[in-house]
């Protein structure tokens, strides 16, 4: 299935206690956390305030909500946002998946069983087969789909009428999504990385839900370890529960959070073990580089792909690491965060380039 290469090529993303993506853990507590309206979904202030209008304005007119597209990295919030829609419009939701649909027969099954008005949320639409997306863009636009009945020259296409209904697609990878498909979508949404005040808040709410007692300081601190994503913040919230109850009364508190993550191997800033193996090899062995991803990921004794798709993305986010047409490269504050002095700024360094420095 060649629409597949492009998903990450390690499952390691999964099992880290940092990972965005959902574990089995993660899908069945979500369920309870998952705000219900656009008034609980927290941050994204923009992304909520022009769904609002595109909702309301829909209501308004009677009518169903243009198609929605939702783009962002894993655990920000898509698939939440879809029910809320769904929810916002009173409407009835159906969910699938770009991979659950193998065939354009699956797709029209699916659209065709529909009621008026439905909200269907295709989750990881860029993984859709060619067919069933080529059957999609008509459905899109006129409602409609050719079910083409009998094959070889005897096939013949019987049309068949769609009730209106709004369809969200949910993508980690909007560049991965042919123009046809995107340009059929009359709003897209682009989720950012959440604020730490933001993920405060979801911790709050959660720590509500969950009937687990936080302080203000408790929450900065699990905030500030969630690598900008509510999935993460509600993950090391629970883990931090588990402390709290295990080895004190129960309440979070910041000393107790910290302390409870510093357990699992999560930094003040979200690292976990990888990430600093892989920044400490590159200071430690590498003098900060330039040097090249095979060589980095043998210091660590990691495969090339754990570094480069797992490790990485988040280091260069946070301006750990930075990648040149000449190698990975420690920018200052990667030294700065693992308490070290780059070559040739020490005490005596004279000021000097550092040794492998140019
Ligand atoms: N804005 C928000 N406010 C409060 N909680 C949120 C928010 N966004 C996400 N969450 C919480 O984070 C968890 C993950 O969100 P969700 O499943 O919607 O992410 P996703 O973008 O669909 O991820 P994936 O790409 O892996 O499918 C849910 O439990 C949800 O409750
Ligand atoms: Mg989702």
């Amino acid at each position: 299935m060649n629409w597949d290469d492009t998903a990450p090529t390690t499952d390691d993303a999964d099992d880290r206690l940092v990972g965005a993506s959902a574990d089995g853990e993660d899908q069945a507590v979500e369920a309870a956390l998952r705000p219900k309206s656009l008034d609980e979904f927290v941050g994204q202030e923009r992304v909520r305030e022009q769904l609002d209008l595109v909702l309301k304005a829909a209501l308004a007119r009677g009518a169903t909500a243009d198609h929605v597209l939702l783009s962002g990295s894993p655990g920000l919030g898509k698939t939440t946002l879809s029910m809320i829609i769904a929810a916002e419009m009173g409407a009835p939701i159906r969910i699938t998946s770009g991979p659950a649909i193998q065939h354009a027969g699956d797709l029209a099954a699916i659209l065709s069983s529909l009621q008026e008005g439905e909200v269907l949320f295709l989750d990881e639409i860029h993984r859709m087969s060619r067919p069933a997306e080529e059957m999609l863009y008509m459905a899109m636009e006129d409602f409609r789909v050719d079910v083409i009945v009998g094959k070889g020259p005897g096939a013949t296409a019987i049309p068949l009428e769609l009730p209106p209904f709004t369809l969200v697609g949910a993508t980690t990878r909007a560049g991965l999504l042919p123009p046809p498909l995107r340009d059929r979508f009359g709003f897209t949404a682009h989720m950012e990385f959440y604020a730490p005040s933001e993920l405060e808040r979801v911790i709050h709410r959660s720590a509500q839900l969950l009937d687990v007692a936080i302080d203000t300081d408790g929450a900065a601190e699990i905030a500030g370890r969630s690598r900008g994503t509510p999935r993460i913040a509600n993950r090391l919230l629970r883990r931090v529960r588990d402390y709290a109850q295990v080895k004190a009364d129960g309440r979070i508190t910041r000393e107790i959070a910290a302390t409870a993550l510093g357990v699992y191997e999560v930094d003040g800033r979200g690292l976990d073990r990888l990430d600093r193996a892989v920044l400490q090899a590159l200071l430690k062995l590498f003098a900060g580089g330039p040097v090249g991803l095979s060589t980095l990921a043998v210091a660590v004794g990691e495969e090339r792909e754990t570094v480069e798709e797992v490790a990485e993305p988040f280091l260069v986010r946070e301006g750990l690491l930075a990648r040149t047409p000449r190698g990975r490269v420690a920018t200052p504050a990667a030294w700065a965060h693992l308490g070290l002095v780059p070559p040739g700024q020490g005490p005596g360094g004279g000021g000097q380039q550092g040794l492998f420095g140019t």
